[in-house]
């Protein structure tokens, strides 16, 4: 029997579990292991306060997520494409473990994010026409 997302242990196994599957993920896999090279002891514990402080208000995470992304895209482009596909293990991940009311908020607070990355990441690279 499925239940919803309620504690910091609930958090921790969708996280832990999203992240096994990008990392397996053909496209996402290369560009957090081969191009950020992301050390996952530390990325790990920082997800889990990102969502914590998202679903439960807790105020315990303290970053920059805009930036962090920005300068990957710098890197290496992040496309439409990734972050749809990067969304759509997002849901499967939740789907498969959890439901109920924080689970829907998971989701729907991840495309929220997704929609405000792209929207700055397209702006970083835009050609500025005024000023
Ligand atoms: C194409 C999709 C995405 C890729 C490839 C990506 C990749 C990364 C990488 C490489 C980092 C840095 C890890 C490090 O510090 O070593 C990072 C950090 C982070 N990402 Fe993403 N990400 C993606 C989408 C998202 C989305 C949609 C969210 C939110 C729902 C998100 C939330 C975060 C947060 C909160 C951090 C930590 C920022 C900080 O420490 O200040 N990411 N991401």
């Amino acid at each position: 029997m499925k239940h919803d997302i309620t504690t910091i242990e609930d958090v921790q196994l969708l996280v832990n579990t999203f992240y096994s599957r990008v990392r397996e993920d053909a496209a996402l896999g290369y560009i957090f292991d081969g191009v950020a090279k992301v050390n996952w002891e530390k990325h790990l514990p920082v997800m889990h306060s990102f969502w914590e402080t998202v679903l439960f208000g807790k105020a315990s995470f303290k970053g920059n997520p805009l930036a962090k992304h920005t300068a990957l895209n710098a890197k290496t482009p992040l496309t439409e494409a990734h972050f749809s596909t990067w969304l759509a293990l997002w849901h499967q991940t939740i789907e498969d473990l959890f439901e109920g009311p924080v689970a829907q908020s998971a989701k729907s607070k991840a495309e929220l994010m997704k929609i405000l990355m792209l929207g700055k990441i397209q702006q970083e690279g835009r050609i500025p026409i005024v000023n």
